[in-house]
């Protein structure tokens, strides 16, 4: 079985340890997060991005705060819980899995009555999360390789791989699955502007896989599509409505409406934990907005004046009529998209 080149996030006996994202390709460093608020600051600034890596370590930095607890009285340890687990939401707004994987550490505690108890149920739940994880990427690759040929081509956007999960990763899993089976995937990935995920970390975790991928920037995507045999698009997801609406890294949207132009399929790759049936579409989905500087510098290096006005949503949403396929690790799913995704959860 194929290594990911890295893990994203562990947990190390009475700390997290964590690849810090920003500083890749050039720099693969390890940081350790030993407060809750390290954790916070980890998921504001991407250090660690990803939905489910997101959730992920936001589960262990409950763990975290759990653990270096002081307090002597059941119940106010878990009406202290649950303030950090709502401190720990307020770091990002739009990926789901912050909020799933939160919402079942706080379940734990309701099924035990001592601190110890909650402790450990915590941190054992917080490794179920993140082993579930692995497994689920696992078959969405093995489920969404079914859709390809060898030779085919694929393009990708920003970075659905193996450090966005526990592995493997969702877009990137195929690919995964591919080279293990001796199916040759061709990639294209897009830079994703402004924090350039596809530039840093999908083609560079592609190339460290053995992967023929080649890089492109945003504004090439259309003329890839029409003169290099792009067979299909696979994108991941940070929040699917009740109706398949999807939430993605911004750029998405666009690319959607690019393969109906250009006709050919346009996948989202993504886990139950990243399908929010409570959301009904959308248009109901809070889009986060970043730093002006994200786009004013590169590299710290302004591009622009320092006082220019700027929009920075760091995501948009893809109406599911857009969509050619969900693929999940129950199967993949299309057409009416309400019906079948309730399905899923049945
Ligand atoms: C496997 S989820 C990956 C998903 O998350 C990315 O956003 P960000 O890098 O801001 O966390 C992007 O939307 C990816 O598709």
């Amino acid at each position: 079985m194929l290594n990911t080149p890295i893990r994203s996030v562990e947990w190390s006996n009475d700390h997290i340890t964590l690849l810090d994202q920003r500083l890749l390709p050039s720099q693969t460093e390890f940081i350790t997060l030993t407060a809750i608020e390290d954790v916070w600051e980890a998921i504001f600034e991407l250090k660690v991005r990803g939905a489910p890596a997101i959730g992920i370590t936001a589960a262990y930095g409950l763990a975290l705060w759990a653990q270096q607890s002081q307090h002597d009285h059941f119940n106010e340890f878990c009406e202290d819980l649950k303030k950090q687990a709502a401190y720990l939401e307020t770091s990002r707004p739009t990926a789901v899995n912050l909020f799933w994987a939160i919402k079942r550490i706080l379940s734990v505690v309701e099924r035990v009555s001592t601190i110890k108890k909650a402790k450990e149920a915590i941190l054992d739940k917080a490794n179920v999360i993140a082993k579930e994880d692995e497994d689920v990427c696992r078959s969405i690759g093995e489920h969404a390789i079914n859709l390809f040929q060898d030779g085919d081509t694929l393009l990708t956007h920003c970075n659905a791989g193996g450090i966005a999960t526990a592995r493997y990763g969702t877009a990137l899993a195929p690919f995964y699955i591919a080279k293990e089976r001796g199916i040759h995937l061709k990639a294209f990935a897009s830079e994703t502007r402004p924090v350039l995920q596809g530039a840093r970390l999908t083609a560079w975790e592609l190339q460290q896989l053995g992967i023929d991928v080649t890089l492109i920037t945003d504004n090439m995507v259309a003329h890839t599509i029409k003169t290099k045999g792009i067979n299909a698009i696979i994108v991941g997801a940070d929040r699917i409505a009740a109706n398949g609406d999807t939430a993605n890294k911004i750029g998405t949207y666009g690319l959607a409406l690019l393969a109906k132009a250009l006709q050919i399929p346009f996948y989202v790759a993504a886990p139950l934990s990243t399908i929010d049936l409570a959301t009904s579409s959308g248009e109901d989905i809070e889009i986060e907005e970043r730093h002006a500087d994200e786009i004013r510098k590169l590299n710290g290096q302004l591009v622009t004046t320092a006082d220019m006005k700027v929009f920075n949503p760091a995501f948009d949403v893809t109406p599911a009529e857009l969509i050619t396929g969900i693929i999940t690790e129950r199967g993949i799913v299309s057409g009416d998209y309400k019906t079948k995704l309730e399905g899923l959860f049945i």
